[in-house]
């Protein structure tokens, strides 16, 4: 498609952009100027799943100028039910590829910025910095804490979807001079264990598609400046136009959608900043004393999955990624203790890795820190989900300081899942 524009800098880059958007342009309080906001406008999307496929979709249809897809993950079977943007072809592709792939073909005029690494508290900055607005469509606390306070030390929106089962919920953080933002309404994170993924409580397709459409609608709400207009009784009956982050007086609400209830939508009116919150608020200083917070500890730990996403500030060196064990077997003579039950040993096991019991382990760990000219110099430790492990690792460390030893980052699971997808997961 070729065109020029006909009035270089004042108008839209193609005269075919006039007929593309043309349907939206005709709106009150679109215009011309809306498109142009758009085209000039950048978002990047955190998450090319449930939420982030119709959010991407809506967004590159629309004409933003500039968006970036951040995922770390690949299309998987199980995502195409709901992953809208994914399909058969592209099983196994990253999934921000996979995304941008089809984006392309809905609009070839955009930027797209494919990122395949996952966000963490060591790139969210760099990563972030280049975009107006941001949008969470990601399905972990650590990263929704992460994403808040990264907004806010940017001092950018945050239009934030969640969804899980039938239900969802839709708000818009940290923005103007006094919208909160997420630590505001949740201070403290949800145990762990009530924080499932879609694999573990299930998620109607459609569910996320409603959220993730209003997230799109949002940034352009927002990239237009349309949050602001009050709308008429008729739009509010008919809600497919009524701001649903936003009462006319500026305040923000949380939306959320039960598709099973009737009225299926409810908004609730937020608060302004909480002047106590420790990323926003004028105590907090903008996230003065969260500073090297690390997002998984503080959403409770112990889930492998959050784990392996490096949403912790560096790890520490006593703590190893499955993808490094790997490089460090393949580079050098390493010994691998595995402390899982025998039972489970004799499941599936690393082939040269040697078998001792945690409970073995544990009552005497002096045992396996002598020096010993058949031992190579490093060890590490290893169980199903990276818990044990630890307790070993650290066991070893008491009986022996000058002793190099070190844990695998989410057991056994994450070796099949970064390393070797053969190994059994059970
Ligand atoms: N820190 C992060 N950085 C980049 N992407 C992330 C991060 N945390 C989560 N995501 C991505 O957000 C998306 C969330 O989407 P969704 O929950 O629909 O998918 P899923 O994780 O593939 O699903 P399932 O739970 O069924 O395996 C995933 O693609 C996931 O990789
Ligand atoms: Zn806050």
């Amino acid at each position: 498609m070729d065109s020029e524009s006909p009035a270089e800098g004042s108008g839209l880059a193609h005269l075919d952009d006039y007929r593309r958007y043309g349907r939206q342009m005709i709106l009150d309080g679109f215009g011309l100027p809306g498109q142009l906001k758009l085209q000039k406008a950048s978002v990047v999307v955190v998450g090319a799943g449930g939420l982030g496929c119709p959010a991407l979709q809506y967004l590159a249809a629309a004409g933003v100028g500039r968006i970036g897809i951040i995922d770390h993950d690949v299309v998987e079977l199980s995502n195409l039910q709901r992953q809208i943007l994914h399909n058969e072809s592209r099983l196994g592709m990253p999934k921000a590829q996979s995304a941008a792939t089809a984006l392309k073909e809905i609009n070839s005029r955009i930027r797209i910025d494919t990122i395949t690494e996952a966000l963490s508290a060591s790139n969210a900055v760099p990563l972030l910095s280049p975009y107006d607005i941001i949008l969470d469509c990601t399905d972990n606390a650590p990263t929704r804490y992460l994403l808040s306070d990264t907004a806010v030390h940017l001092g950018k929106p945050l239009v934030s979807g969640a969804a899980q089962k039938y239900d969802g919920q839709l708000c818009v953080y940290h923005l103007g001079d006094d919208g909160p933002c997420y630590r505001c309404l949740f201070p403290k994170p949800p145990a762990p264990e009530l924080a499932g993924s879609c694999a573990e409580t299930g998620i109607l397709g459609a569910v996320t598609g409603v959220i993730g459409n209003l997230q799109a609608l949002e940034a352009i709400k927002i990239i237009t400046g349309l949050h602001g207009e009050t709308p008429s009784n008729a739009c509010v009956a008919a809600y497919s136009l009524t701001p649903p982050c936003f009462f006319a007086d500026g305040n923000t609400s949380l939306l959320i959608y039960s598709a099973l209830s009737f009225p299926p939508f409810r908004s609730i009116r937020l608060r302004k900043r909480r002047p106590t919150c420790p990323a926003c608020g004028v105590e907090g200083q903008k996230v003065g004393k969260i500073k090297g917070v690390d997002y998984v500890q503080f959403c409770g730990g112990a889930r492998p999955d959050w784990e392996t996403l490096g949403l912790v500030p560096g790890i520490a060196d006593t703590r190893i990624r499955a993808s490094e064990l790997k490089s460090a077997m393949d580079a050098k003579d390493v010994r691998i203790i595995d402390v899982r039950p025998k039972t489970e040993y004799g499941i599936c096991h690393i082939p040269s890795s040697i078998h001792v019991p945690i409970n073995e382990l544990v009552a005497d760990p002096t045992k396996f820190v002598v020096p010993d000219a058949a031992y190579p110099a490093e060890t590490y430790v290893v169980c199903r989900l990276g818990n044990d492990s630890q307790i070993a690792a650290s066991a070893l460390r008491e009986a022996n300081p000058s002793f190099v030893v070190k844990d695998l980052i989410g057991g056994l699971q994450a070796w099949s899942r970064d390393v070797d997808s053969s190994f059994p997961i059970y």
